[in-house]
């Protein structure tokens, strides 16, 4: 069973529609990267699988639950991370935890603990001072071990690592593949190489419509049929001039560098010989991945 389907879901502000007829789902103890510019509707989706906006027409289902606008039963199975969490700043984390969970009527020795185990997780254990002196990331890690609290099947991040330097992005990015071990993480973003880093399988949103999905393999494989494109490097710019004379679709990235636009794949071996028989030395020959931000650059473009 799927831990979050959403089977055509719509919403419209003022008759604009910002949802459209969106269908994806979630496998358990995976993660799931929600991809969109600003506008493209995340927010908005995220809002309707936490029962806090009402969708106009479609289905959403968590942990195999239908989803009410209104009610918020579905969320018993949520944790639930936004960008820039809010805390009470007088108080410690562990104090700070321990509070959500007697709110949630967790037992104050269970309530300990599992703020205990949790801070251990997030590498705040040693952190003993006042949330208000926190920087973001570590307001961030807090923020996710408040989320894991009730130990809940899916953990919904929005824009966890939006606000956060490389280091706290790394920091977050690492502890959302530790909690793939206990939840399965669904997580926005308009950072593609945080998607690169982690994800299982992603959704490309644009304007409200899902322009591509899948695993990050498939969403790769789509461009691949393009045949790829090469980059070879030489010690010398005469070298990268003799070598690039010989190709029609060459162009020079550096002062000794070629790259081949799209090749058939058969043409990669005669390369390689025509290198050798030519007796040019290469530093560097390397089949080009497009990243995340290359395809998606191009399906928005269309
Ligand atoms: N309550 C509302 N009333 C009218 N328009 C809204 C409302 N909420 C969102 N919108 C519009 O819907 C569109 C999608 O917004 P949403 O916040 O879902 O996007 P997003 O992908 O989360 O973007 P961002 O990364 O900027 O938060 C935007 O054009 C926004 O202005």
């Amino acid at each position: 069973m799927n831990m979050l389907t959403l089977s055509h879901v719509c919403k419209s502000f003022g008759g604009r529609p910002v949802v459209d007829d969106l269908s994806f789902s979630v496998k358990p103890h995976t993660i799931f990267g929600f991809i969109g510019q600003n506008g493209a509707g995340k927010t908005t989706t995220m809002k309707m699988i936490l029962g806090l906006l009402a969708a106009d027409r479609g289905n959403i289902e968590v942990n195999g639950e239908q989803v009410a606008f209104g009610r918020t039963r579905t969320n018993r199975h949520i944790g639930y991370l936004s960008d820039v969490p809010e805390f009470y700043g007088f108080m410690t984390p562990g104090e700070y935890l321990e509070l959500c969970g007697k709110i949630a009527r967790m037992a104050p020795s269970q309530a300990r603990s599992k703020s205990a185990e949790l801070l251990k997780l997030v590498g705040l254990d040693g952190a003993d001072t006042r949330i208000q002196g926190f920087s973001r990331g570590m307001k961030q890690r807090l923020g996710m071990a408040q989320a894991l609290l009730n130990d809940p099947p899916l953990l919904i991040c929005d824009e966890p690592t939006s606000s956060l330097d490389p280091l706290g992005r790394k920091e977050i990015l690492e502890l959302m593949l530790l909690a793939k071990n206990r939840t399965t993480v669904v997580f926005s973003t308009h950072i593609l190489s945080d998607v690169e880093r982690i994800c299982d399988e992603a959704a490309f949103l644009h304007q409200g419509r899902i322009i591509r999905g899948g695993t990050l393999e498939e969403i790769r494989a789509a461009r691949r049929e393009d045949g790829p494109e090469l980059e070879v490097e030489f010690y010398s710019a005469a070298d990268a001039e003799r070598f690039k004379a010989r190709f029609s679709a060459a162009r020079m990235f550096s002062l000794s560098g070629v790259r081949l636009e799209a090749q058939d794949e058969e043409a990669v071996p005669g390369i390689l010989e025509m290198l050798a028989r030519e007796r040019l030395p290469v530093r560097r020959f390397e089949r080009l991945e497009p990243t995340l931000e290359d395809l998606f650059a191009e399906m928005v473009r269309g």
